[in-house]
């Protein structure tokens, strides 16, 4: 078992600044549900999100951008052969890429894809409990998209993943944790509120390959994106009613976050 160090908000600050002054590109292939939130996340938090999901221009489109995000929740054979593309382009590039392998666990066809994948050395796999859990073999699967498990019990199998693709991973719930097998971060904090608006970790898989960008500690750099979602959550909560008022209160909270770090 590695020791658990606290991300703190110090190393949050530092991370947050430099994301706000190099407004990163972010390159989205994400499912059709999220769109919109990923979206405005990644402008509300200061990067620059852009949705290139074509074949004829996913690769061209990855050498442009900072940071690549492949979130397999609508997959579909037009979509993968488009993502592989992209993602062997990120790494002909060295560009960081992120990937978010939505309910890993429950389909053959996508556990499948999803494997073959994360053996394309993606920067970081970010997942809720049951999705990293069944990636490790280590699980069932969860609740269709949502997480049947505690991001706890789910952190010997995310390092045992991180060890095997030699990449960070991040597995999120009440408590994050991001590890690439040698050191463990815990970001706590957020609100429960979370998990009752879509897309709120596939929009934050498309964060952490903003922070991604252009920084050479991954595992810092993920555990930045977390605390950045933590704390806005936080805020959020303190001021809405519901998931409906939650939504935009979200929005709000990530870009005074961002705007308190130009
Ligand atoms: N019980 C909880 N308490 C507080 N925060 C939570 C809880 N569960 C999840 N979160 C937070 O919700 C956000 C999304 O994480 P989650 O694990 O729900 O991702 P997900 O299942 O992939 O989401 P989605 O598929 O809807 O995009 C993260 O910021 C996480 O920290
Ligand atoms: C609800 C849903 N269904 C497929 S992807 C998605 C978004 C949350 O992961
Ligand atoms: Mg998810």
């Amino acid at each position: 078992m590695l020791n658990i160090q606290t991300f703190s908000k110090d190393d949050f600050d530092r991370y947050c600044s430099h994301l706000v002054q190099t407004h990163p590109l972010v390159h989205c292939m994400t499912n059709d549900v999220v769109q919109e939130i990923t979206a405005d996340v990644l402008l509300a938090a200061g990067a620059s999100p852009a949705m290139i999901i074509d074949e004829h221009e996913s690769a061209d489109f990855a050498a442009i951008a900072d940071c690549l995000l492949v979130n397999v929740g609508t997959l579909t054979d037009d979509r993968y052969k488009a993502m592989l593309l992209a993602v062997e382009a990120c790494c002909r590039h060295s560009k960081p890429w992120v990937l978010d392998p939505v309910a890993a666990g429950l389909l053959p066809w996508r556990d499948e894809r999803v494997s073959e994948l994360a053996r394309k050395k993606p920067t970081v796999i970010r997942g809720n409990a049951s999705e990293i859990l069944s990636l490790a073999g280590m699980g069932q699967g969860g609740h269709g998209v949502d997480s049947k498990d505690d991001s706890r019990d789910a952190v010997n199998g995310a390092a045992a993943l991180a060890k095997r693709y030699d990449c960070v991973v991040a597995v999120t719930g009440e408590t994050d944790f991001v590890t690439d097998g040698k050191r463990l971060l815990s970001v706590s904090g957020g609100d429960v509120m979370s998990t009752l608006v879509v897309g709120t970790g596939c929009s934050l898989s498309a964060l952490v390959a903003a922070y991604c960008a252009q920084s050479d500690c991954p595992l810092e750099a993920t555990a930045a994106a977390l605390k950045m979602a933590k704390l806005a959550s936080e805020t959020a909560a303190s001021v809405s009613q519901g998931p409906g008022s939650f939504h935009p209160a979200y929005l709000d909270a990530l870009y005074r976050l961002a705007r308190n770090h130009f």
